[in-house]
């Protein structure tokens, strides 16, 4: 039976950048970071906006005159990080090194199999004044919970993912978040979580359940076939 992903989505198929590569374009993607801050909260007179606005629209241009079809990937895991697929994904909106639209947020593996993130949140994640906007704590749960999952060895996609916002979760102070798997069953894995303030108080509270999708199972079978059949 053939089951194969659309080409753009099978990691087989994207672009594959080295350290250096990546490094480059981390480094532009920090920029954007900064401009992205910089947009927000300018206060510069209009008509100086309306010619940075062109010259942006020149960059995009020239950053344009070459596209991929779908975001590139790592060559080698980033942040020392094996086995997560994830990790690879420079574009993903939560840990994507070159997306700009991501915090970036890090992320370590400890060696009891637990996950940890520590990372700070400014103005452009800003939900009510001051604090950090619920759905981007969504997103980043989303993200690391899967990653948990993943590394314990039942990579999937997000079935359930709820949410407890406890307290405020403010803005530009470090946050940690950690995260653990509770339970596996088959292609099915929950894990949970939550975000402290540096005062060790927790803000909001997450549980997930991640699950192996079918067709990956089958499509890694017909790969493991074919290679018993060449
Ligand atoms: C080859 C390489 C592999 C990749 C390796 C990469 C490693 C990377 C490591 C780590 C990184 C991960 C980081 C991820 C972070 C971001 C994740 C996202 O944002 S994901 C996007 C949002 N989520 C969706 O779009 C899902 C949409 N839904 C689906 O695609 C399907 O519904 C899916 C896959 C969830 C299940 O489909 P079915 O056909 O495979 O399986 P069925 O038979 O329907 O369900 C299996 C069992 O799960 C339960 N189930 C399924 N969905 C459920 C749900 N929503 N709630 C409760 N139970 C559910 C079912 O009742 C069934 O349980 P019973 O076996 O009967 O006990």
């Amino acid at each position: 039976m053939t089951t194969a992903l659309p080409p753009t989505i099978r990691p087989q198929d994207r672009s594959f950048l080295g350290e250096e590569q990546v490094a480059v374009r981390a480094r532009l993607a920090e920029e954007v970071r900064a401009l992205i801050d910089a947009v927000v909260l300018t206060d510069v007179p209009d008509a100086e906006i309306a010619e940075i606005t062109g010259q942006v629209r020149a960059l995009t241009d020239r950053l344009g005159a070459a596209r991929l079809g779908a975001a590139p990937m790592a060559d080698t895991p980033i942040d020392g990080l094996i086995a997560s697929g994830m990790s690879r994904q420079l574009g993903n909106p939560v840990t994507g090194v070159l997306n700009p639209v991501a915090p970036p947020i890090p992320f370590e593996a400890l060696p009891d199999g637990s996950v940890r993130s520590v990372f700070t949140l400014d103005e452009p994640y800003e939900g009510p004044p001051g604090l950090v906007h619920g759905g981007i704590s969504a997103a980043i749960f989303d993200q690391v919970l899967g990653m948990t999952a993943g590394m314990s060895g039942v990579p999937g996609f997000t079935a359930t993912l709820e949410l407890r916002y406890r307290r405020p979760t403010p803005l530009r102070v470090p946050l940690t978040l950690k995260a653990r798997i509770t339970r596996r069953e088959g292609r099915k894995c929950w894990a949970d979580g939550e975000i402290t303030t540096p005062d060790g108080r927790v803000t909001v509270e997450a549980t997930a359940m991640f699950v192996t999708p079918r067709h990956l199972l089958a499509e890694e079978a017909d790969e493991a076939q074919e290679q018993r059949t060449s």
